[in-house]
């Protein structure tokens, strides 16, 4: 068919013979490596055939009903905002750090905050610097052969072998109790499925890696457009004063106040900001198996057996599409109403799209803007190399939907101009639920 333009909604629309289903066990055969029968169990009734029954298709519904707005989502996104606050406050302090750099420190603070939302911060399997250390995608084309991966991939090997080891012991401490709902629904329902622990402990590496492989690279992104543009700075804080709150504490004297939802909720450049941020750096290939021939739209045949790609990139770089500025980084794209009208909404597809959409896109966005509005407000950032913001080089990685950068970024980090020694409280309160009694 060449290079045809398929209508992306008319191939969602068949994801039950374009699927992206096939993809997840194939994941989990190279990469979990679980039982024969935790594979099985994972296999059952994968099309849907039959209704939404089976371990994939009822793991999958409490993770979209878990993540999507509304009471659990603020809730992992609270979690989420305290371990950062007490991360930024203890062992990753960083003031006047001029060692730090940027990427690096992202990395292992988006890790811990993500995990402790997620698996709960009492008995998290990341709050052990070696399952941390572990870099859960490392060497991951290489141990995907699955062939002698203590010798081809040892430090990939080491790392999985690491984490699962200690969500053994997570779940030996029946950690997944003090959890969110989405490990908990996970765990019922695969048990209910027969799925023994051993096997839960391998599918953790799988909801593991959709929380932390792509919002790590995206909060960098994010903080480096913000940063190395001091106009975009000035203006991303602009947008807190009326949302900051001083008062008096009298065990802290003044502290600052601040609902972050609050912020996210009257302020739609931020969420453009975030959009962006991905469009420009989003390289998923979103791959669908054809499991049986399909027309789509009555004009293009999908052979069984074939593989189709829907590329993010060349997608988010099509110039009639996103116009002639199509290569910027322009942070007001989705604010402004120019584009309105000619952009198909399938033209953005840094989530993917239909049956198999990511369904943590709002905790990522969540997670994304908390960590722009904390930083910005508490902490001045510059290059050590003086001044500008160098772009550093980055590479697509195999399975992960956003560039990783392949350097990094040594800055000098400094409470802000100011605000030195000032005490904050965030929060993340949606502005519509009740309001937060400590504001
Ligand atoms: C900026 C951050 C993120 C980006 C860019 C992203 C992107 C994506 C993409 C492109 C897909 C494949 C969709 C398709 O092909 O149609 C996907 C799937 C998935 N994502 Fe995300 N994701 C992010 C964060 C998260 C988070 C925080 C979670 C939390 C649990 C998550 C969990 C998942 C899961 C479980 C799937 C597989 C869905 C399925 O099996 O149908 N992602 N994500």
């Amino acid at each position: 068919m060449g290079r045809a333009t398929i209508p992306r909604s008319a191939v969602d629309r068949h994801s039950k013979s374009v699927s992206f289903a096939p993809h997840v066990v194939e994941f989990a055969k190279r990469i979990l490596v679980p039982s024969a029968n935790g594979l099985e169990a994972l296999k059952a009734n994968l099309d849907e055939e039959s209704g939404a029954w089976g371990c994939r298709p009822e793991t999958l519904h409490p993770m979209h009903v878990t993540l999507a707005p509304g009471e659990d989502l603020d809730r992992n996104t609270q979690a989420m905002l305290d371990s950062v606050s007490s991360l930024l406050d203890s062992v990753y302090t960083i003031t006047s750090n001029e060692d730090f750099h940027l990427f690096l420190w992202v990395r292992k603070l988006v890790t811990r905050a993500s995990t402790d939302a997620i698996y709960g911060a009492g008995k998290n399997p990341f709050q052990d610097p070696a399952v941390e250390a572990g870099n859960i995608d490392k060497e991951f084309a290489l141990l995907g052969l699955n062939v002698l991966p203590n010798i081809i991939a040892p430090k990939g090997h080491q790392g999985r072998k690491t984490l699962f080891q200690s969500f053994h012991q997570y779940y030996a401490r029946d950690g997944h109790k003090e959890a969110s709902r989405i490990v908990q629904a996970r765990y019922e329902v695969n048990r209910k499925h027969g799925v023994s622990i051993e096997d839960i402990e391998r599918f953790d590496l799988s909801l593991c890696y959709g929380l932390l492989v792509n919002t790590v690279p995206a909060v960098s992104w994010a903080l480096y457009y913000v940063y190395s543009q001091p106009s975009l700075l000035e203006e991303t804080r602009a947008k807190g004063p009326s949302h900051i709150h001083p008062s008096k504490d009298s065990a802290e004297g003044l502290v600052y106040r601040v609902n972050i939802a609050e912020i996210v909720a009257g302020c739609p450049q931020l969420a453009s900001l975030v959009l962006e941020t991905l469009r420009v750096q989003s390289t998923n290939a979103s791959g669908r198996v054809v499991l049986k021939d399909t027309m789509i739209e009555d004009q293009y045949l999908l052979k069984e057996g074939s593989i189709l790609l829907i590329p993010s990139a060349e997608l988010h770089n099509n110039i009639s599409v996103w116009g002639p500025s199509f290569k910027d980084f322009d942070p007001q794209r989705f604010v402004q109403k120019r584009d309105e009208g000619k952009r198909p909404a399938s033209a953005y597809r840094a989530y993917g799209s239909g049956a198999s959409v990511c369904p943590g896109r709002f905790l990522a966005a969540n997670e994304i803007m908390i960590m722009l509005v904390m930083m910005v407000l508490k902490y001045d950032l510059r290059p050590v190399s003086g001044g500008s913001w160098p772009l550093p080089k980055s590479r697509p990685h195999m399975t992960t939907s956003i560039l990783t950068p392949v350097e990094d970024i040594q800055v000098a980090i400094t409470e802000r101009k100011g605000y030195e020694h000032a005490r904050w409280k965030f929060v993340w309160c949606e502005s519509n639920g009740s309001p937060d009694p400590s504001l």
